[in-house]
């Protein structure tokens, strides 16, 4: 079998999937944050889930994860229920920065063996194989020399890529991450990509909520837009077009533009173009991120 196909018998194997059905949620104040959202996404691929802030990307996650209850519709993660997918493991969570106390004491080889809690008894003794899997994902990442230092000693970068490897350690088959990129250099965001796509390979299902536009093209397979609701989802190629950002983002990213014609063809020039704050354009090619430059000025 050839590694295309090979990639592909993994991910049927995995059979990581997520159906969002009539989803809605309403919060304790009366708020909806979100109303009415669909989308299916299968094993084996990366999406990015985008929109404004307050559109609710966050609350997407909640209801995933089980952290907050529909009020209509229904998450499925591979078929089955979130309070049964979260008991079995299937769903491992990278969460905002913000989410976390990072004053709590403790040390980083802890958080990532906190990604082996749900498989481990009630006395929570590491086994052989715990003890493997924290010391593998922690390699994955290139955190293995930082392990015995508090997390809240780390930059915000190395923060994430502990993180990344708690829910490496947890062996999800599906991984949500909240904006990993947030806060993160180059080297570290390219470094991050690598890993979701060996992940993809293996036959996971990545759900990466971001504000850094100029790297969807580049790494996710398909898209959810949304604003409240879903707008618009499925491959890239069909979604993340003018039309579409327009509508999630309307007069909030102003000068906003979307290059070339297609995506996943090489010699593709699709690219975003998003004013800086001192109104100078920075462009974002449809390809790798150490390739963002500022245009041409020819
Ligand atoms: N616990 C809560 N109670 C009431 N309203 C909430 C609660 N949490 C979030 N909201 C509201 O729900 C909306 C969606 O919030 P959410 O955090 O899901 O947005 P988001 O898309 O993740 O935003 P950001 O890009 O800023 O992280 C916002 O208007 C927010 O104020």
């Amino acid at each position: 079998m050839n590694a295309p196909a090979q990639s592909l018998q993994l991910a049927a194997n995995l059979g990581a999937s997520i159906s969002v059905r009539n989803l809605s949620v309403t919060y304790p104040n009366g708020f909806t944050a979100v109303h009415d959202a669909n989308f299916q996404l299968d094993p084996g691929s990366i999406c990015a889930l985008v929109g404004i802030n307050g559109s609710g990307k966050s609350t997407i996650f909640k209801a995933i994860m089980g952290f907050v209850r529909p009020s209509a519709g229904e998450v499925r993660l591979c078929g089955m229920p979130v309070d049964d997918a979260v008991k079995k493991n299937i769903v491992a969570y990278v969460p905002q920065s913000e989410d976390v106390d990072w004053n709590f004491p403790v040390l980083v080889e802890t958080v990532v063996m906190m990604g082996r809690y749900g498989h481990m008894n009630f006395l929570r003794m590491p086994s052989r194989a715990d003890r493997y899997k924290v010391d593998e994902a922690l390699e994955r990442v290139g955190m293995s020399a930082y392990r015995h230092r508090q997390i809240g000693e780390l930059s915000g970068g190395q923060k994430k890529r502990v993180f990344l490897a708690r829910s490496l350690a947890q062996e999800g088959k599906i991984i949500l991450l909240d904006e990993p990129f947030t806060g993160v250099d180059v080297k570290t965001e390219t470094a991050i990509i690598g890993l979701l796509r060996e992940l993809r390979a293996s036959g996971h299902l990545m759900l990466v909520s971001t504000h850094n536009l100029g790297s969807v093209p580049d790494f996710c397979d398909q898209v959810v837009l949304i604003n409240r609701t879903v707008l618009a989802a499925g491959p890239t190629a069909e979604v993340f077009t003018q039309k579409n950002l327009e509508k999630a983002f309307g007069g909030v990213l102003r000068n906003f533009q979307l290059g070339g014609r297609d995506l996943h063809d090489d010699d593709d020039a699709r690219s975003v173009t998003v004013l800086t704050d001192d109104e100078r354009p920075l462009v974002f090619y449809g390809d790798r991120p150490e390739k963002r430059k500022e245009p041409d000025s020819k």
